[in-house]
């Protein structure tokens, strides 16, 4: 008894420096990139989607100097921190061109290829990404621990990690597509028959009845190919499927990668 109990304590404590660990990892890498990023000079910057975006928008928030900056959101959680943080909101009819866009990812490989959309909102981040002279990528180095979101929990070991062969061997929840409604369940029945090993499923809500909706009103199918060796071929493929309207693979598009550590160093990452 008196071991289950220390057990269990010991397990919490792990469990809650590990989360702490890798917040301080989240909040190294957004601190390092909008320090290296955004000055004086830029004008139009555009704000990802997800957890390590927070960090971003709460240093930018403490800069004095750039209080000329519009902020374009890629979502309606981003607007949100955005507006709470007292910076400007523009929109892309309003600015078409963004100077900078400061990102998440949920998998990073060494030619800086991602997978987005763990939050479901990669169809505006990748619009907002393609309109941005550059775009740069902040994440924790790695992550031993649990994450939830809108789906179901997420168990996984070095999540936010450079892997050495080919995308898709960290991130296992599979590629996010966002779907129309009415073609999900002949998208997943095309998925099946062009990849025959694909584990792709409709990604579920857990505070609502029924499928995740997307900030613009589409589903969200998760598939899993196994190891990515060629990202670009695959997300072309999927984009030529009708209902898929977007994929969250993000190909040569990023010019740096910020990995943080819990210890507040940063691993940058450069397009080669
Ligand atoms: O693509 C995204 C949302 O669609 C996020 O940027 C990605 O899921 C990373 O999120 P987090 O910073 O919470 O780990």
């Amino acid at each position: 008894m008196l071991h289950t109990a220390k057990a269990i304590r010991l397990a919490t404590t792990r469990l809650y420096s590990t989360a702490v660990g890798i917040e301080q990892g989240k909040k190294a890498a957004a601190y390092r990139a909008v320090n290296d990023y955004i000055d004086s000079t830029r004008r139009v910057v555009g704000i990802g989607s997800g957890s390590t975006i927070r960090y971003a928008v709460d240093c930018l928030r403490q800069k004095q100097d750039l209080s000329h900056i519009v902020y374009i959101p890629t979502s309606f959680q981003s607007r949100q921190l955005i507006q709470q943080a007292n910076l400007t909101v523009g929109t892309l009819e309003q600015y078409p061109r963004i100077d900078v866009t400061i990102d998440g990812a949920d998998e990073v490989d060494p030619d800086l290829n991602c997978i987005k959309g763990g939050g479901a909102c990669h169809l505006q981040e990748k619009i907002i990404a393609y309109a941005s002279g550059t775009v740069v990528i902040i994440a924790a180095v790695s992550a031993i621990g649990t994450k939830c979101n809108e789906q179901h929990t997420y168990h996984f070991v070095g999540l936010k990690t450079l892997f050495t062969k080919s995308a898709s061997q960290q991130w296992t929840n599979g590629v996010p597509l966002e779907v129309l409604p009415m073609a999900y369940s002949t998208i997943l029945s095309h998925l099946k028959e062009k990849y025959p090993s694909v584990k792709a499923s409709l990604r579920m809500a857990t505070e609502k009845a029924g499928p995740v909706i997307t900030d613009n009103g589409n589903f969200v199918i998760d598939a899993h190919f196994g190891p990515i060796p060629s990202p670009a071929d695959l997300a072309n493929q999927l984009k030529l499927m009708p209902g898929i309207i977007e994929v969250g693979l993000f190909c040569n598009m990023v010019e740096t990668a910020f990995f943080g550590s819990a210890d507040g160093s940063v691993n940058i990452q450069a397009k080669k």
